[in-house]
């Protein structure tokens, strides 16, 4: 599969932050969730990639294509969906939505209709009263509507209740079974990419953590659970990050194959959750003694 999304060494600075050279991409025919703690540059990643800011370096290819958003085309083939309010408050939805529909050439009348009905969203209501939830439900509506090839969402389950949460990722599921669809999403949520994410990037800190199948993971974490008395100058070293306790430690390893062979009688060793690999990695402390 090719893929639809490109970076290529891409650099932004702004005064206390720096993303520099970050290279990844999204393949078509799946889902991509983008994880990372806060500020480690994930709204800014897509903020680049849907054109609204611009890098400082490097390149960033949309369906093979480079400064593609200049492209009325590849607009037209891509939805996006943010917890930001880009909808002008003192309109009604259906107002919004006869002020979006034009810019798109495949915009479906029948299936907009549908998904306001599902997300329970009166054509009469004002965007003003609509509530954090709502706005991201229209947001969704809205990029549903037009037979996108590319959805970009960024924390698009931050607003929602879990009932909603758990219906949208349904859709998403249900949204790829065009394999020529593919869906980029942002989320601090790891139980939603359990879900439904087929690739993981994690980035932390502008830098790109890794960028791996959610099947492969399992294979190439350990988590190990032991005595203190494990750990000294050396093996601290081997670990990517450790949280101590009175009792004893929890450490997070990147050769499952190694760790195993080392810990596997003396310790506890056990597949870490994808929560569990971002906690650790971000905590760090390995190297210390
Ligand atoms: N316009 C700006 N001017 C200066 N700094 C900015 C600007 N926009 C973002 N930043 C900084 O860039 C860093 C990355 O921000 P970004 O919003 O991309 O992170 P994030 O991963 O989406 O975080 P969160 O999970 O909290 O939403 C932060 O340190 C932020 O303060």
């Amino acid at each position: 599969m090719r893929d639809v999304i490109q970076l290529s060494n891409v650099s932004k600075y702004y005064d206390r932050y720096a993303m520099r050279d970050l290279s990844v991409s999204v393949k078509q025919g799946y889902i991509t969730g983008l994880i990372g703690p806060n500020g480690a540059g994930k709204t800014t990643l897509i903020q680049m990639i849907m054109g609204m800011i611009h890098p400082d370096g490097g390149e960033i290819s949309l369906f093979g294509q480079r400064n593609a958003l200049d492209t009325p085309q590849v607009k037209d083939r891509i939805g996006y969906v943010s917890d930001e309010n880009y909808f002008y408050e003192s309109l009604t939805v259906k107002q919004m939505k006869k002020i979006i529909a034009p810019f798109y050439s495949k915009w479906d009348e029948e299936v907009c209709r549908k998904y306001l009905e599902l997300f329970k969203l009166a054509p009469g209501k004002k965007i003003k009263d609509l509530s954090k939830g709502m706005k991201i439900k229209l947001s969704l509506a809205m990029a549903l509507s037009h037979g996108a090839d590319l959805l970009i969402m960024d924390e698009p389950t931050s607003g929602l209740d879990p009932v909603f949460r758990r219906e949208l990722l349904d859709l998403l599921g249900e949204h790829l079974q065009d394999e020529s669809k593919s869906i980029l999403f942002s989320t601090h949520n790891t139980a939603d990419l359990d879900k439904v994410a087929d690739y993981i990037v994690f980035i932390n800190d502008g830098r790109l953590v890794f960028h791996e199948s959610k099947e492969s993971l399992p294979e190439k974490y350990l988590l190990v659970k032991g005595e203190k008395e494990l750990l000294d100058r050396d093996t601290r070293t081997w670990f990517l990050g450790i949280r101590e306790t009175p009792f004893g430690f929890e450490g997070l390893l990147n050769n499952r194959a190694e760790g195993e062979k080392h810990f596997g009688n003396i310790a506890i060793c056990e597949t870490p959750s994808l929560e569990e690999i971002m906690y650790f990695t971000v905590k760090g402390g390995g190297v210390h003694v």
